[in-house]
């Protein structure tokens, strides 16, 4: 995906930190790294795209890309040295694209690019309109409702044990195009999801991880952080206004739905207080809206007693929260390893940058999509607690998928259970 003299993909997958060393490859005698060439557009393979506050990253080229495990010890220091390495070789903005997969001991990929702008939600639509194509028609694959149903059955029993709060449970599904223009589906989900966070990033080997995530895992600014997240989740009635407000506050009162929320906060809380000296929770959640849903929200926002902790034991502190793993976490990941029968990768994991010092934001990697050469595979998930209902649950995960379905020009998954 980059050209070869300027970065290296690491093609073998490698938990040493001395062979990612090797892989940040600068040319030989390349002067100041502003090429005004390279700042043409998106291009799938080559350009990353990802939120910054109201804004957005899109990035051009590649000076280095690397994979390794999150919790490689010794990796934030490495990821800080790469950032300073490009700085002296003439990078003039560097910041680190990362996903971060949703099991810390699967590779994160890491991509320094060569140039960054930062434009508003109207320059990036103008930039994908004049490069969009229209994509063939898409064949939806088998939507597995009936597995998914299943699935949560036996979450809820495992639910039974006291030991076991909360589990997320998602599901992945195929589809196919002949020739699919992720420019284009970009454009449409930035169009169709205004108050979320678009974002594309590609991986070596032509994978693209993109999407539309609207909730905030990390955003830091010195020793300044914010959280949000998101649980408990019902669909928008975008065709009868008072029905759509009625339906929030049925949300915002369900015992369940709060349940599920509180888990989150509480965990969230429990592991940033250490590291805080301002931790602000609010004492409710409130609703947030996007364009096809609504979800319980907690806007949180804290203070660091040290302002030179690394992002990334932010993170691993953080990730992954009781919104995409489930409470207590290592029961919850355990249980999930056991029912789900795809490979999440980045779903559920994080999608983020940050600069030198350590600024940066991160989304949570939901409302997502893996494309590879026309081969798109679609996911969504939604938390089980015990008294949830299959078909409930069901619903909820059809409601998630209408973000790309949408964007990809397909209907809505309507099957029941
Ligand atoms: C895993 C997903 O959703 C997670 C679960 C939510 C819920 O249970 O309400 C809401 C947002 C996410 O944290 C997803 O949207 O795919």
């Amino acid at each position: 995906m980059c050209p070869a003299d300027i970065c290296c993909s690491a093609s073998q997958l490698t938990d040493d930190l001395a062979a990612a060393d090797n892989m940040l490859l600068a040319p030989s005698g390349n002067p100041r790294w502003t090429d005004s060439k390279l700042l043409q557009g998106y291009l799938p393979a080559q350009s990353c795209i990802v939120a910054a506050g109201s804004q957005f990253l899109l990035t051009h080229g590649c000076y280095a890309q690397f994979q390794l495990p999150t919790n490689s010890p010794g990796l934030a220091l490495l990821l800080q040295d790469k950032l300073a390495a490009a700085k002296a070789d003439g990078v003039v903005e560097p910041v680190l694209i990362q996903l971060i997969p949703f099991d810390p001991g699967q590779n994160a990929s890491f991509l320094i690019p060569r140039q960054v702008e930062r434009i508003g939600a109207d320059k990036l639509t103008t930039r994908l309109q004049q490069q969009a194509k229209t994509s063939a028609p898409l064949r939806l694959g088998h939507n597995k409702a009936a597995e998914f149903t299943r699935q949560v059955r036996q979450a809820v029993q495992l639910l039974q044990q006291p030991k076991l709060k909360k589990l997320v449970l998602g599901r992945a599904i195929e589809c196919h195009s002949e020739q699919l223009d992720l420019a284009d589906c970009l454009l449409s989900l930035l169009q169709q999801n205004p108050g979320a966070a678009t974002f594309a990033v590609p991986l070596p080997g032509g994978e693209v991880w993109f999407g539309a995530s609207p909730e905030l895992l990390l955003a830091r600014h010195g020793n300044q952080i914010r959280t949000q997240p998101l649980a408990g989740t019902c669909r928008r009635d975008l065709t009868d206004l008072t029905r759509d407000q009625a339906q929030a506050e049925v949300l915002r009162h369900s015992p369940k739905d709060r349940y599920e929320h509180q888990l989150v906060v509480q965990q969230i809380s429990e592991v940033l207080a250490p590291y805080c000296k301002i931790l602000q929770v609010p004492a409710e959640p409130s609703l947030l809206a996007t364009s096809r849903l609504w979800h319980l929200a907690s806007d949180i926002q804290a203070e660091l007693v040290n302002a030179d902790i690394p992002s990334l034991d932010i993170l691993q502190l953080l990730h992954p929260t009781a919104a995409v793993c489930g409470q207590p976490t290592a029961a919850a990941r355990e249980a999930i390893r056991q029912i789900e029968t795809y490979q999440r990768d980045f779903f559920c994991g994080a999608v983020g940058w940050q600069d030198l010092a350590g600024n940066g934001q991160w989304q949570v990697m939901i409302r997502c999509a893996r494309a590879k050469a026309g081969q798109l595979t679609l996911y969504a998930g939604a938390g089980i607690v015990s008294a949830s209902e299959p078909a409930a649950e069901l619903a909820e995960t059809n409601a998630k998928f209408a973000t790309m379905l949408g964007a990809l020009g397909l209907p809505e998954l309507t099957e029941a259970c």
